[in-house]
């Protein structure tokens, strides 16, 4: 019997509840083994990462059309349940009858075929509520729908805001995060540029952005409501409804070209030939995508022309400023994205020490090595306790490293779809004693006059700026030379980077 897309994404979505992974990783197996056109994997794609981003404000549209306790729905039922009034809510390419009929047959394939009542009239009232009709303004009838069409950007000169060696400027916040006080905003300017838009609802499901804004952010944009505090205090409405939009859409796609066997140049080319469009980020190897590609399917996957990165990670292995011929350790480098930077950085002269406490993503750093022609990395898996091998020769005499912590992602959320449900509060006590023991160890590693740069994909203070200042405050001989936030949307991920250097 085959498989439709709403069976696959359902499944992936009942995995997903176990933890058995990332939605991304969860989807890749699932279209694995599925015998699907490519418009159904896309689909796939597109029902899982926007149920998983949604599911915030999908459960609001549909508690008040839900009489049971919640317990008393399956969860594998209410998955269903967001599968259709995701289509509903979210899709225009889906017809509505489509939506509902598709639903309903979905509650036999995940084993409750006595709930195909329940859901069809669940699914009926959602049909009803939502309109096709759109606004430029939230308000508790209106759900977030899609951020404005920000305004082309300028074009960039070659290489322009970086130095000669690849290096971003030393400037702190190339862009900020605009703090403002201000009710929710609505036209121009709240999605990013142009006219964000909300869908119309047929009457106040959401709470009312005005009188609650702390339970509307949450509702609306769909996050818990631990974060929506968090940031509302941090950021005012403005930026947060900017937030809510970028981490609710699909994150656009960059490459990295790989300067060892290509330029950017020659690759647009080649990729021209093809009839790709992509066009040239900040960064001098970059390059972004307005559309969406099977990245294995692109010109030069198998030959290694480029790795996959975002437009931000890529800013911190040029941040270290490496040179050939030197010895440098990336201790956290798991699946490798920033190991084989810096070795193309280095024209693949000198060595790289590639440390990891995960097995299997350390398996990813040797592949990643082998597909882009990189042969001067040494992986290392570290024990349980965390300890790192001496450099070559001497203890302490790494020129630089690299340490790139595990965080709690939330620069990232749109492309870890799941992050905003995992992640709990108390987590970041966990998370800073681990990233100041890691940057420690890192700085504890190189020799007098190295240097070390700190990253997160994450945008809390505590993790970034917090975690540099208590390790600067409490080690001697060490001192911040640069740091910079990447602020989510713009262009690309959230993150930081701090570069530190020991003094000779
Ligand atoms: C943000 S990821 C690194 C991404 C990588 N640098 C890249 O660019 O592809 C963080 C990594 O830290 C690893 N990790 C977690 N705890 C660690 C520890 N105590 N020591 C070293 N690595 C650790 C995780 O397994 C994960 O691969």
């Amino acid at each position: 019997m085959t498989i439709t897309a709403r069976q696959v994404a359902a499944d992936v979505l009942h995995r997903s509840r176990a933890r058995d992974g990332f939605a991304s990783e969860l989807v890749d197996d699932a279209l694995a083994t599925a015998n699907l056109a490519p418009q159904d994997r896309r689909f796939v794609t597109q029902l899982v990462f926007g149920v998983t981003r949604r599911a915030g404000t999908l459960d609001a549209l549909l508690k008040p059309f839900i009489h049971l306790p919640p317990h008393a729905v399956q969860p594998r039922v209410w998955d269903v349940l967001r599968l259709g009034a995701f289509q509903l809510t979210f899709l225009t390419h889906v017809p509505k009858h489509a939506a509902v009929n598709e639903t309903v047959e979905l509650a036999a394939h995940v084993g409750a075929e006595r709930a195909k009542g329940f859901v069809n009239g669940v699914m009926r009232r959602i049909a009803e509520l939502v309109t096709d009709d759109f606004t430029g303004a939230p308000g508790a009838d209106a759900v977030p729908f899609e951020a404005g069409r920000p305004p082309p950007p300028a074009p960039l000169p070659e290489g322009g805001g970086v130095n000669a060696r690849g290096a971003p400027s030393d400037t702190l916040e190339a862009t900020e995060f605009r703090r403002s006080s201000s009710p929710f905003p609505s036209g121009r300017g709240a999605g990013g540029g142009g006219l964000p838009r909300y869908r119309k609802l047929t009457r106040p499901v959401l709470p009312d952005p005005h009188a609650a804004p702390g339970a509307y952010f949450a509702a609306a944009f769909s996050f818990p409501q631990w974060l929506a505090n968090r940031w509302l205090e941090r950021y005012g409405p403005d930026e947060c409804t900017r937030l809510g939009f970028w981490f609710n859409a699909p994150p656009p796609l960059w490459i990295r070209v790989n300067k060892l066997r290509t330029s950017r140049e020659s690759y647009r080319i080649q990729l021209a030939a093809n009839l790709i469009e992509a066009g040239a980020g900040e960064h001098p190897q970059s390059l972004r995508f307005p559309e969406h590609h099977s990245i294995r399917d692109l010109p030069g996957y198998a030959a290694g022309d480029f790795a996959v990165q975002d437009h931000s990670s890529m800013l911190v292995a040029s941040a270290l400023g490496v040179q050939p011929g030197m010895r440098v350790l990336d201790l956290c480098a798991a699946p490798g994205g920033k190991t084989t930077h810096l070795a193309e950085l280095m024209d693949n002269r000198g060595r790289i020490t590639a440390c990891d406490i995960d097995p299997k993503r350390l398996e990813t750093v040797t592949s990643l090595c082998q597909r882009l022609g990189v042969p001067n990395v040494d992986t290392v898996l570290l024990k349980d306790d965390g300890a790192i091998p001496d450099g070559p020769g001497e203890p302490s005499q790494y020129d630089a490293a690299l340490v790139d912590v595990p965080c709690s992602n939330t620069g990232v959320l749109g492309r870890r779809p799941e992050v905003r449900w995992r992640l709990k509060p108390n987590e970041f006590v966990h998370l800073v004693r681990l990233q100041t023991r890691l940057l420690i160890e890192a700085l504890v590693r190189v020799r007098p006059g190295g240097a070390v740069v700190y990253s997160t994909c994450s945008i809390e203070p505590d993790e970034n700026e917090g975690v540099v200042q208590s390790v600067c405050k409490g080690m001697r001989g060490v001192a911040l030379e640069a740091e910079h936030r990447a602020v989510p949307g713009r262009p690309s991920d959230g993150g930081y980077w701090a570069r530190l250097r020991k003094a000779k």
